[in-house]
């Protein structure tokens, strides 16, 4: 009451159109307390009823630690507000390379006939950090890489990444369009994670020296439907790496009846770089400039830092919150998507909770356990040796 007090004081002293209420709510909270603060909300905060406006929520991930309590903590709120009423939010959602993603594949017939399972051979997701959890090690050990990075980021970025065309760019028809690639995802095939923990995560004393949490996860997932039958879309994420970024890397296949020995140079790859210094880069091979008739891999490149000199990227709260206000929904998460990204991976987190699946140790600053390359390559990825980046001088 006291707040719904102080909210309506601010309204009447700063609303330039009188009569209107508009009210916002970022609750950045432990999951066991949204249902009594939303509860709150509800009963004593809302925009006045006899007053134009809206009340809108937006929760801070983590929504739930598996699917049970997700869905529970779906029901409590979806009893106080309308699916409407409730922003998910998921900052990398918020990204300029992320949000260009749609524009990407649908705006350019360059992509179009390329985009599946004849001409892609695989496809990663990665996240790296190069600090590991310092000063968060207590929230952190409860949820792991998986619930922190991949179940929510990494899957997100999937969905765009895999998707079909919407029917238009509203919100409900691109949303539509991600939980159709979410329940397309079998189920995961233990042959396909390599958990990691780095040497000296224990040593943080808000983590218990038997932790089983994995700080490093790479998951092979495949979706079973005609655009990616057969490609596999391996996620990977750690924290005290060797470097920091988050990129997608989609490399195609061989060229079929190659007369260069292309394969030698490595195959044509497609990056898009989250993080840091956003960029699209071609990896392709090309004549090398000389009298001689031999290739070499080279780029087209695309970075954002010399293209868009003077431009600012905004931050990605920046932008959703932008996005809250505006009551635009496209870049949230629905209750159904939610719930199929914890369909997804449920079942491996029960496993790895209950210990039967044990994180490989790693050094810190490395590139995380070795087996995580070998999957790498198991699942298709080939690696491409000799190709160096020159980067352009202005
Ligand atoms: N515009 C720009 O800024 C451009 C920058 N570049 C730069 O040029 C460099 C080379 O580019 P690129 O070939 O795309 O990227 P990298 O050589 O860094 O990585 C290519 C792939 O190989 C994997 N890999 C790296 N090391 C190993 C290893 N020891 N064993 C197994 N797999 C490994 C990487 O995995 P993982 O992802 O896990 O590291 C990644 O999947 C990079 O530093 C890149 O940033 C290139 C073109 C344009
Ligand atoms: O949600 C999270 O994201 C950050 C990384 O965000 P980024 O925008 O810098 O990529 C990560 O450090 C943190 O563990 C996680 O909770």
């Amino acid at each position: 009451m006291l707040l719904n007090k102080e909210i309506s004081e601010h309204e009447s002293s700063k609303n330039s159109q009188p009569g209107t209420s508009r009210r916002l709510f970022y609750l950045a909270l432990p999951p066991s307390v949204y249902p009594s603060v939303c509860k709150m909300i509800r009963n004593y905060c809302m925009n006045q009823s006899d007053l134009t406006g809206w009340t809108r929520i937006v929760v801070e991930k983590p929504f739930g630690k598996d699917l049970s309590s997700a869905e529970e903590l779906s029901n409590q709120l979806g009893e106080l507000f309308d699916e409407q009423q409730l922003y998910r939010i998921d900052h990398y959602l918020g990204k300029e390379l992320v949000q260009n993603l749609l524009v990407l594949r649908f705006a350019n017939r360059f992509f179009l006939p390329l985009w599946n399972r004849d001409n892609i051979d695989n496809i990663q997701i990665v996240f790296r950090e190069d600090f590991g959890t310092e000063g968060r090690g207590g929230y952190f050990d409860e949820y792991g890489i998986i619930r922190d990075i991949i179940q929510n980021h990494l899957l997100q970025v999937l969905c765009l990444v895999a998707m079909e065309k919407p029917v238009s760019l509203k919100p409900e028809h691109i949303r539509d369009e991600k939980v159709k690639v979410l329940q397309s995802v079998l189920p995961i095939s233990l042959e396909e994670v390599v958990l990691g923990q780095y040497e000296g995560y224990k040593d943080d004393p808000t983590v218990s020296d038997s932790s089983n949490t994995p700080t490093f996860a790479t998951v092979v997932l495949h979706i079973h439907n005609e655009r990616w039958e057969g490609v596999p879309f391996i996620l990977k994420a750690g924290k005290a790496l060797n470097s920091r970024k988050a990129e997608i890397r989609v490399q195609f296949k061989d060229v079929p009846g190659d007369i260069f020995k292309c394969k030698k140079q490595g195959r044509n790859e497609f990056v898009i770089r989250l993080q840091p210094l956003e960029a699209m880069y071609m990896k392709l091979t090309v004549k090398k400039p000389g009298l001689e008739m031999s290739t070499i891999q080279s780029e087209l490149d695309l970075s954002y830092g010399q293209r868009y000199q003077g431009i600012a990227i905004p931050e990605a709260y920046e932008r959703l919150i932008l996005d809250t206000i505006r009551g635009d929904q496209q870049h949230f998460v629905r209750r159904d998507e939610l719930k199929a990204a914890w369909e997804i991976f449920t079942p491996l987190l029960h496993r790895i909770d209950d210990g039967e699946l044990k994180p490989l140790p790693y050094k810190p600053g490395s590139r995380g356990p070795e087996q995580a390359d070998e999957l790498l390559a198991r699942a298709g990825y080939v690696q491409t040796h000799g190709y160096i980046w020159i980067p352009p001088t202005l």
